[in-house]
């Protein structure tokens, strides 16, 4: 009896200790994770399990982080399933992440989109380390070199090509090889990638420049480059048709600084300043790019708050370009802000659409050539008009891959230089 009643005893004893080390491993699972004690404050109350998920609503991701800052303030963070999101706003905090700190927070997180564009995530937007360090600064040296040259061979290459796998870049490759010529100047993106793999391969110091990053990098470059121009063409656009007056003074500085005999070229850019003051409000008002993300590789302070190793952080770009603090009028859309009261321009250090940093835009230059000669040659040919006389397109944007104009027609109309 005595042993039926240990057997019991133990078995009980067993059981309840194999409950409660479920329910503590189960507590322990769902319970709020501790990020430790320093970390930027959260905006709300977190959830079991979820953490700041439910946070998430119909609401766009823009509307949702200004409202979490004006509670929370600059820099605050937030829980994601038991992930710890940093949000950094205000441009002294986005310099401070994307400039200072480059060494704890230097690379984006890896995304699925570029298991598709790069081959194992190698090509320059998404790759890391030595690899990124020299995919970068081999592809800024040519971009540089090019210019506004037929980097791809794009004329040929758009007639034939619309896909982007590996029929793009990989047929495009092996033709260039074909004609490849060590000692005559490059032709292109890919023979000059060539030729600095050879030199490099002769020196003896070759580690990362081969054909699998010279793959990825051209359906990075390309993807990288394409849209974003595009839609940067399709604000201004819009900004035109809804600020008649705005194009009406590009026409007349036009008019006055080169006439209508000859397209704009790239010497014409230094004295059309008001057309640039232009592309610059319609980049800064749109912040096509409007959140940038990296991951923390070393613990560091931002604003007397600890930001942990493994730490996501959500860079809002479009905060540096929309606070009072920084922009008077933040909303309006005001190109003279840009020049001075001789009618030079000014360099206003929070205006960044092309990032900041070590990681910021490697085709800066190439876009604000191809966006100055496309709008200046537009801007002198036509006038651009709603569709429907008197009805303008809603400004509103909204947020896709990018920040992107509400699909909109517009009426081109041709000058007539007097008009
Ligand atoms: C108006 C046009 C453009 C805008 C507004 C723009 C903006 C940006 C921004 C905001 C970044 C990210 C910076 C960051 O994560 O901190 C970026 C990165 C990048 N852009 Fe652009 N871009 C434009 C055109 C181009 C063009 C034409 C090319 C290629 C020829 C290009 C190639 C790249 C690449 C490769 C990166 C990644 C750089 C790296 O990680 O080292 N972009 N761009």
């Amino acid at each position: 009896m005595a042993d039926l009643k240990d057997s019991i005893g133990i078995t009980w004893a067993l059981a309840s200790a194999l409950i409660g080390l479920l329910v503590y491993k189960a507590w322990s699972w769902i319970k709020p994770r501790n990020f430790g004690h320093n970390i930027p404050p959260f905006p709300a109350p977190r959830k079991l399990l979820l953490g700041h998920l439910h946070l998430y609503t119909a609401k766009s991701e823009l509307e949702t982080i200004k409202a979490l800052r004006d509670k929370a303030g600059d820099v605050f963070s937030l829980d994601l399933a038991g992930n710890l999101l940093v949000v950094v706003n205000g441009f002294e905090n986005v310099k401070e992440v994307l400039v200072k700190r480059w060494n704890e927070a230097p690379d984006r997180p890896h995304s699925s989109v570029p298991s598709y564009i790069g081959e194992d995530n190698q090509e320059v937007i998404d790759s890391r380390g030595d690899n990124w360090v020299q995919q970068r600064s081999t592809s800024m040296l040519i971009l540089r070199s090019f210019g506004m040259g037929d980097l791809f061979g794009m004329k040929e290459f758009l007639n034939n090509l619309v896909r982007l796998n590996d029929s793009f870049s990989k047929p495009h490759i092996a033709e260039a090889k074909k004609t490849f010529d060590p000692n005559k100047d490059p032709t292109c993106y890919i023979t000059a990638y060539l030729q600095k793999m050879q030199e490099e391969n002769a020196k003896g110091t070759q580690k990362n420049l081969d054909d699998k990053n010279l793959t990825s990098n051209i359906r990075g470059l390309f993807l990288g480059g394409s849209e974003i121009t595009s839609t940067s063409i399709y604000w201004f656009v819009l900004h035109c048709i809804n600020h008649p007056n705005v194009q009406d003074k590009i026409f007349e500085e036009i008019s006055a600084k080169l006439g209508h005999d000859r397209l704009p070229n790239m010497s014409d850019k230094a004295s059309l300043v008001y057309l640039e003051a232009t592309i610059r409000e319609s980049l800064r008002l749109a912040t096509l790019a409007p959140f940038r993300m990296r991951t923390v590789q070393q613990e560091f302070n931002l604003k007397g708050y600890t930001v942990p190793k493994d730490t996501l952080l959500l860079i809002n770009m479009r905060s540096a370009h929309h606070d009072s603090d920084t922009w008077a009028d933040p909303d309006k859309f005001r190109p003279e802000r840009y020049l001075d009261d001789t009618g030079n321009l000014l360099k206003i250090e929070a205006h960044i659409p092309f990032g900041l940093g070590k990681r910021s835009c490697l085709g800066e230059a190439m876009a604000k050539m191809e966006l100055f000669l496309f709008l200046a040659a537009l801007c002198q040919r036509f006038r651009m008009e709603p569709e429907i006389p008197g009805e303008f397109p809603s400004m509103k944007g909204k947020m896709e891959i990018l920040f992107s104009p509400q699909t909109y027609k517009v009426r081109l109309v041709a000058r007539q230089p007097s008009m």
